[in-house]
C-alpha cells in the first residue's frame, strides 16, 4: 500500500459567532495516502473547506478553536506545529489552490515574479528545486527561480511562457489565472496539494482542463490531493477516493465507484439522486429537502437524523460510528449494513 502522507483523526473544530460556539467539524477522521485524489463532498456549509484550512493551519484562532484530535503529516501533529515549522510546510510539502485565482495573485506583480518568489522561498526548505551548485549567489538564485517559472507556466499549458511571465494577473482569462495558481502551487513540489473548489469559477470545457492538470500531476509526481467540491459529476471524472460530508462529519467514504455505485449511507443516496440528470453542468448538487442543521446547536446523535427518511430512534442517542461496508468503504450509519432498506 502507498505511503500514508496525512492521518485526520477525530478532528473538531468550533468556531466562534455571536450566536455563540458553531461546532463545524465533529471528529472528522481522513487518510490520504500517495496516489490518492480524495474528493470532499458534500453541501455548502458541511465543512469541506474548514477541513483543507485545518490541513494548512491557516484558520485564524479565535474564531478557530480546536477542540480534539489530531492532524498527522510529515511525522507531525500540525495543531501542535510553530508558525514557522507550518509556513516551510505550506510552502514546500503542502500546496493549495483556491476557487478564486484573482484573489489569490497579487494584481501589482507580474506573474513570474510571484511565481519565482514562491519557487525562492520553497527552495529555502530544499535548495535541489533549483538545480544549482551549492553557494550559489542570490542572482543566479533569482534567474534559477526564473527558469523554474518558465518551466511550469510551460507544465499547465500556457502558450509562450517565456513571455507570459512577464505579464500581470488581469492580462490572463479566468482559466488563464487558474492554471497560473496550479504552477504555483506545485513549484515547491508537494507532497499533499489541497484544491478548494478549483474550477467552480470556471466554464465546464475549462474546469475539464484544469482537472485533467490536477490528474496529470498526480500520476507524475505521486501527490496526495485533497479536491473539495459541490460536483459529484467532477468527484467520478477526477477522484480515486470520496469523503461525503455532512453537518461536520464524514459520513461515507472509500474509492469513488465503490461509493458511488453503492453509496450505503442516506445521505449520499439522497446527494445522488438530487443530481438533475438534463442538467449541463451534470454532477452539481442541487438543493435536498429540509436544511442543514445549526451548528451551535446541533442535534444530538446523527446530525442527518432530523432530515432521515430511515432515521430509528437509536440514531438520536449517539453518533455513529464509521462501518465498514466494502473494502476500504465506511458509513456512518446504523442501518449501513440493511442493504435491502437502503436500497428499498
Ligand atoms: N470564519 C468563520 N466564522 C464562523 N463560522 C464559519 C467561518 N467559516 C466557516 N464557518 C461555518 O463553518 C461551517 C462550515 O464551513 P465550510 O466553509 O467548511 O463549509 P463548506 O462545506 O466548505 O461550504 P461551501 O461548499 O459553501 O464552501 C459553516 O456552517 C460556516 O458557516
Amino acid at each position: 500500500m502507498a505511503e500514508t502522507l496525512l492521518t485526520i483523526r477525530g478532528l473538531r473544530l468550533s468556531m466562534q459567532s455571536f450566536d455563540g460556539e458553531a461546532k463545524v467539524l465533529n471528529g472528522v477522521d481522513l487518510t490520504v495516502r500517495r496516489g490518492e485524489i480524495w474528493g470532499l463532498v458534500g453541501e455548502s456549509g458541511c465543512g469541506k473547506s474548514l477541513t483543507g484550512l485545518s490541513v494548512s493551519q491557516l484558520l485564524p484562532s479565535p474564531p478557530a478553536l480546536y477542540r480534539g484530535g489530531e492532524i498527522l503529516f510529515a511525522g507531525r501533529d500540525v495543531l501542535k506545529a510553530g508558525r514557522a515549522e507550518m509556513e516551510a510546510l505550506r510552502g514546500k510539502r503542502i500546496g493549495m489552490i483556491f476557487q478564486d485565482p484573482t484573489t489569490n495573485l497579487n494584481p501589482a506583480f507580474r506573474v513570474g515574479e510571484q511565481l519565482a518568489d514562491v519557487a525562492l522561498s520553497a527552495a529555502r526548505h530544499d535548495p535541489a528545486i533549483l538545480d544549482l551548485p551549492a553557494g550559489a549567489n542570490a542572482r543566479s538564485r533569482r534567474k534559477a527561480a526564473w527558469r523554474l517559472a518558465e518551466r511550469m507556466l510551460e507544465s499547465v499549458g500556457i502558450p509562450d511562457p517565456a513571455s507570459r511571465l512577464t505579464a500581470y494577473p488581469h492580462q490572463f482569462s479566468g482559466g488563464m489565472r487558474q492554471r497560473v495558481l496550479i504552477a504555483m502551487a506545485l513549484i515547491g513540489r508537494p507532497d499533499l496539494l489541497i484544491a478548494d473548489e478549483p474550477t467552480t469559477a470556471l466554464d465546464v470545457s475549462v474546469q475539464a482542463q484544469i482537472l485533467q492538470l490536477i490528474k496529470q500531476a498526480v500520476a507524475e509526481r505521486h501527490m496526495g490531493v485533497i479536491l473539495t467540491t459541490h460536483n459529484l459529476g467532477v468527484v467520478a471524472q477526477t477522484c480515486t477516493h470520496v469523503a461525503v460530508m455532512y453537518a461536520g462529519n464524514i459520513v461515507e467514504s472509500g474509492p469513488v465507484r465503490a461509493v458511488i455505485g453503492s453509496p450505503a449511507h442516506p445521505y449520499t443516496r439522497a446527494l445522488l439522486a438530487a443530481i438533475p440528470r438534463r442538467d449541463t453542468r451534470r454532477g452539481e448538487l442541487k438543493g435536498l429537502a429540509g436544511q442543514v442543521p445549526d451548528l451551535v446547536d446541533p442535534p444530538p446523535g446523527c446530525r442527518f437524523a432530523p432530515r432521515c427518511t430511515l432515521a430509528l430512534p437509536a440514531c438520536r442517542a449517539a453518533l455513529p460510528a464509521a462501518l465498514e461496508v466494502g473494502a476500504h468503504h465506511h458509513a456512518a450509519c446504523i442501518r449501513a449494513h440493511e442493504p435491502e432498506l437502503l436500497h428499498a
